[in-house]
């Protein structure tokens, strides 16, 4: 029998390979959407370091665990999960996971093989607590990912942030040594952009803890929720190299939740003194900037402009675009006080010839998002409303925070185009009916894209809530969009809208694109939609299109009678 704190304090450390990344840096911007979001008490006002916060968990997990024994076979168990053993096989030879090929992505599997499994096996071990690990989650309404979302039994514990280690490296001589304010706006440094992106996270959750980690560097967070002064306290960085530290500080504070037993806090000082070395800089261009999707408006060929309105930030760098055509968006209250706003001034995109609807002329052309209506893989989609109307609209929202938004910015690309032959054809009147939302053009700036559609009144949950009629009703809406020579490419019940008038339309042309079929008869490929009613145009698809084998989920070339 041997006492759990102490085993702990003895052995719970992991043999992480030295990363083996270089040292460039890059880190996610802070969402200009998400920031209005944040309620008051959760919305950090400055971030402050704090050298005692590992310590202030690891007391917190001495008290809770107290004289807690180990039984010899759950010492066994538990030494398994844990440096040396952990890296050798029950052969004694060494597993190559555990000593090679430090990348990111190995040191991500690593984790969860090591941290996250050691964590579930203690806290069972403790008081048969089941440790909950959910990946890749984003806020209600919001869209930065925290990669694990730890809960036990039901309540939420804490938050894990796996940071590449160029991050890390870049920050590790960073970390500010006192705090700094929080600005919330974009063109921060790096390791001020880290705190406030962790601030971002905890507050969209409400949560307290958050470790961001990287192979051995942990660094550790607490928002401190506060009616008057929220802040962030973060600890100095740390290892788990040859420490059980870390590993007992991520247990302190899942345990503390759960057991309900308080840390000791961290109060605020309104004489602490703050870091002017990392204050808001103006750095020129954001990463984001360089993201090349081959469109006119990519990198550096538009203007961009940065606005908070709570620092009055503004920054044109070239204006040949008229004030008319720009666009404004919050998705600030629109009860909040003026000075709190975070407006994103956007421009349009180099090919938006669509008008706006005539209400938006009325105002300054802003736009409140007043209401989060779904979210997919692109992009988030709200309710909303222009200056002074009382018209809603619906808006899709992209985040281009980092360079591996370029994808989801080109989706929203496309998809407008195929908005934009759409309407050409509707005003041609080669459609005689709109077939999708109507569109009042894509807009760009400050680390978003959107699309301004008609607002929609929901969207289907499966093809057998269709009635007869409106399964024929559908049908002829794929039937002219395929007609006109474009394939919508995810055919899908969810992306079959109500229109508020009362009838049907396609939406989410994210995986559209131009079809090669010859013909214009319809196809198998709406077989769900036809079969009950028109049995005999069962399996008669005259044309080959990716929509068939979409829409039936199956391969239906071979049925097909071309
Ligand atoms: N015009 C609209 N009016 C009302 N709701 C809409 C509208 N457009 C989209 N939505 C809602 O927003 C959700 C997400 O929109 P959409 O499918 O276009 O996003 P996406 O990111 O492209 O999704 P996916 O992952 O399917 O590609 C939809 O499922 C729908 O509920």
């Amino acid at each position: 029998m041997s006492n759990l704190h102490d085993f702990l304090v003895e052995h719970a450390m992991f043999p992480f390979p030295q990363p083996n990344e270089g040292t460039s840096a890059d880190a996610t911007d802070i969402s200009l959407v998400e920031v209005p979001l944040l309620e008051r008490e959760w919305k950090a006002n400055h971030v402050v370091r704090d050298h005692t916060l590992v310590q202030k968990l690891c007391s917190t997990l001495e008290n809770i665990l107290g004289d807690t024994t180990l039984g010899a076979d759950a010492e066994n168990d538990l030494l398994s999960r844990f440096s040396p053993k952990i890296q050798f096989n029950r052969h004694g030879q060494e597993k190559p996971d555990w000593t090679g090929n430090a990348s990111e992505s190995h040191s991500w599997v690593l984790f969860a093989k090591g941290v996250l499994e050691a964590l579930g096996d203690c806290l069972c071990e403790y008081g048969g607590y089941n440790l909950l690990t959910e990946t890749e989650q984003v806020a209600f309404r919001g869209s930065s990912r925290i990669d694990y979302v730890l809960s036990v039994d039901g309540k939420d514990g804490g938050l894990l942030q796996v940071k590449s280690p160029s991050v890390m490296n870049n920050v590790r001589g960073l970390l500010p040594q006192n705090g700094i304010e929080l600005t919330w706006a974009r063109g921060q440094t790096l390791a001020p952009k880290v705190l406030t992106k962790a601030a971002l996270i905890l507050g969209l959750r409400q949560m307290e803890w958050l470790f961001i980690t990287c192979h051995n560097y942990w660094v550790v967070c607490r928002l401190v929720r506060d009616d008057h002064h929220p802040f962030l306290a973060y600890s100095p960085m740390i290892s788990i190299d040859h420490s059980s530290v870390p590993f007992r500080a991520l247990l302190g504070a899942i345990m503390s939740v759960v057991r309900n037993v308080p840390v000791e806090p961290n109060e605020f000082n309104p004489n602490m003194e703050l870091d002017t070395l990392f204050e808001q800089q103006d750095e020129g261009p954001s990463p984001t900037d360089d993201i090349d999707d081959g469109s006119p408006n990519s990198a550096s060929s538009g203007e961009e402009i940065a606005n908070d309105s709570s620092n009055t930030r503004n920054t044109h760098r070239t204006g040949h675009r008229t004030a008319e055509s720009r666009l404004m968006i919050t998705s600030s209250s629109q009860h909040s006080p003026e000075f709190s706003q975070v407006w994103i001034h956007l421009r349009p995109f180099s090919n938006n010839t669509l008008p706006l609807p005539q209400c938006a002329k009325i105002g300054n052309r802003r736009l409140w998002l007043t209401c989060f209506v779904g979210s997919g893989s692109t992009g988030n989609v709200w309710k909303c409303r222009f200056d002074g109307s009382g018209d809603f609209f619906a808006v899709k929202v992209v985040e281009v925070l980092r360079p591996a938004d370029a994808d989801k910015r080109q989706r929203l690309r496309d998809e407008f185009n195929i908005y934009l032959a759409l309407e050409q054809a509707y005003q041609s009147r080669q459609l005689h009916h709109r077939i999708a939302p109507r569109c009042y053009g894509a807009f760009e700036g400050n680390g978003v894209a959107v699309l301004v559609l008609d607002l929609c009144d929901g969207v289907l949950n499966e093809w057998g809530a269709l009635s007869d009629s409106e399964r024929s009703q559908v049908y002829k809406l794929a039937r002219d969009l395929h007609r006109l020579g474009i394939s919508h490419g995810d055919l899908e019940p969810q992306n079959i809208a109500r229109t508020r008038e009362g009838g049907f339309c396609l939406i989410d042309f994210s995986e559209g694109g131009r079809h090669t079929c010859k013909g214009s008869k319809v196809h198998g490929h709406f077989t769900h939609l036809i079969d009950i009613r028109q049995p005999h145009l069962k399996n008669r698809c005259v044309m080959n299109c990716e929509d068939c084998e979409a829409a039936c989920g199956t391969k239906v070339r071979p049925r097909c009678r071309h």
